[in-house]
């Protein structure tokens, strides 16, 4: 067994009173992500290929630069309904302060009503290394043996 990493603290601020009751929450021991839901005042129905900013009314600031927040469709949405991210992903940068928004994407054919206050995708932390880019005039080739990649790519390697 390895050793559980502590849980790293994160800071939210409720922009909405109501979301005091809707606290994003891990659902079972395992799971990756939290849900975040949509602070609406009433239904919001998408139409086929429509996208829209759906406000969380929360705002999480990580603080560490080793960490970063991704916005993520939740699968039953997006596979069901079509309902998935109009940015595909949302990257959430450590020094972000601000509400954290849901650009949702009806890429299905049919309209989707979306409740206040359902569960629309989902927040998952993850850890990041910053690089830096150091430039040079070409890569060390000295490894560069067969069987590696070089510059090959785009199904280089074929399909099969
Ligand atoms: O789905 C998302 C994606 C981003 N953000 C917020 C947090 C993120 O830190 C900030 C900027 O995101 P990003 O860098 O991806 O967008 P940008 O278009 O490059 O904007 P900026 O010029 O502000 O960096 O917007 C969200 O709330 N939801
Ligand atoms: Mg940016």
């Amino acid at each position: 067994m390895t050793a559980v990493p502590a849980r790293p603290r994160l800071a939210v601020r409720l922009l909405d009173e109501r979301m005091r009751d809707f606290m994003p929450r891990y659902a079972t021991d395992g799971s990756a992500g939290m849900d975040l839901r949509a602070l609406l005042d009433a239904p919001l129905t998408l139409a086929p290929g429509q996208c829209e900013l759906v406000p969380t009314g929360l705002a999480i600031h990580i603080a560490d630069p080793a960490l970063a927040g991704m916005i993520l469709p939740r699968s039953g949405l997006g596979h069901k309904h079509g309902i998935v991210l109009g940015n595909l992903v949302g990257l959430i940068d450590s020094d972000y302060q601000g509400e954290l928004m849901i650009s949702t994407w009806n890429r299905g054919n049919a309209p989707f009503t979306i409740e206040p206050f359902e569960r629309l995708a989902q927040y998952v932390l993850v850890p990041v290394v910053r690089a830096e880019l150091e430039v040079v005039e070409d890569f060390d080739t000295g490894h560069r043996g067969t069987g590696q990649r070089g510059t090959g790519g785009f199904g280089s390697s074929g399909r099969h």
